[in-house]
């Protein structure tokens, strides 16, 4: 997979090349570009943005910018990513979805975000997916594309340790994960649960998968909700 970011701030997308994304760049799991938006500004002030039509707080990124540098990231294999707060919200089922494209491109806005016009011209020619991290309102698109980033190329075969690991997120089956322990066995007078040291699989993985029911029912009910039908046997009903 190739992942490419347009951003006027390329060092904000430095941790991208840290830790486990950094390892998988290594590895050649992936390849990732970070390319400056203002490379395509043919002023000498490098303007990227202007005033609003109709008026109003802030200032709008400007097409003549944004479109010449699509077109030359953008390819016939990829698909479009524009973080926004207007946006479908980012989900694990759209991680999966990304993490099986073979060219992402992010077009990380700021101020009061792209002209929309780019989002429409670029539609006309490749996927396009204007999506939101979180009800909250960020300064601009970076912090979003770090958090997509992570989680699409952790899906990737090889970049994480434990195949396990991806297979058994929050989120997987439909359900938050449940707690979690390591050593020592009592730490500040609290104990690790029984079950987890009894060396019986079955039952430890009956208790996860109670302990992450009543997780999801006490934080998240509406994902109980969502498990399609058939999801939840008769033991998990019980609860
Ligand atoms: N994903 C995501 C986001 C953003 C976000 C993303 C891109 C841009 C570009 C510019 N801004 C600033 C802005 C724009 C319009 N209204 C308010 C603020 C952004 C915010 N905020 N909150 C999220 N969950």
């Amino acid at each position: 997979m190739r992942i490419d970011v347009v951003t006027i701030f390329p060092e904000y997308l430095d941790p991208l090349r840290a830790a486990l994304l950094g390892r998988a760049i290594e590895r050649g799991l992936i390849e990732i570009g970070v390319r400056d938006l203002r490379d395509w500004t043919q002023d000498v002030h490098r303007a990227v943005d202007d005033a609003p039509y109709g008026g109003g707080p802030g200032m709008v990124m400007k097409p003549q910018i944004w479109g010449p540098a699509l077109d030359e990231v953008c390819g016939d294999k990829t698909r479009l990513v524009v973080p926004t707060p207007a946006g479908r919200p980012f989900t694990q089922a759209m991680a999966h979805e990304f993490a099986a494209e073979e060219h992402l491109v992010f077009a990380c806005g700021r101020y009061e975000g792209i002209d929309q016009r780019v989002i429409d011209d670029a539609a006309r020619r490749m996927p396009v997916d204007e999506v939101s991290i979180g009800d909250y309102v960020l300064v601009g698109g970076e912090a979003a594309v770090l958090v997509m980033v992570e989680a699409v190329v952790r899906l990737l075969p090889g970049v994480l340790g434990n195949k396990l690991s991806a297979e058994q997120d929050s989120f997987s089956d439909g359900l938050l994960e449940g707690p979690s322990y390591t050593r020592p066995e009592v730490w500040r007078e609290l104990a690790v649960p029984d079950v987890l040291r009894s060396g019986n699989h079955a039952l430890v993985d009956r208790w996860r998968r109670d302990q992450a029911l009543e997780r999801t029912a006490r934080r998240r009910p509406e994902l109980i909700d969502r498990l399609p039908e058939g999801s939840l046997d008769k033991h998990d009903l019980r609860l």
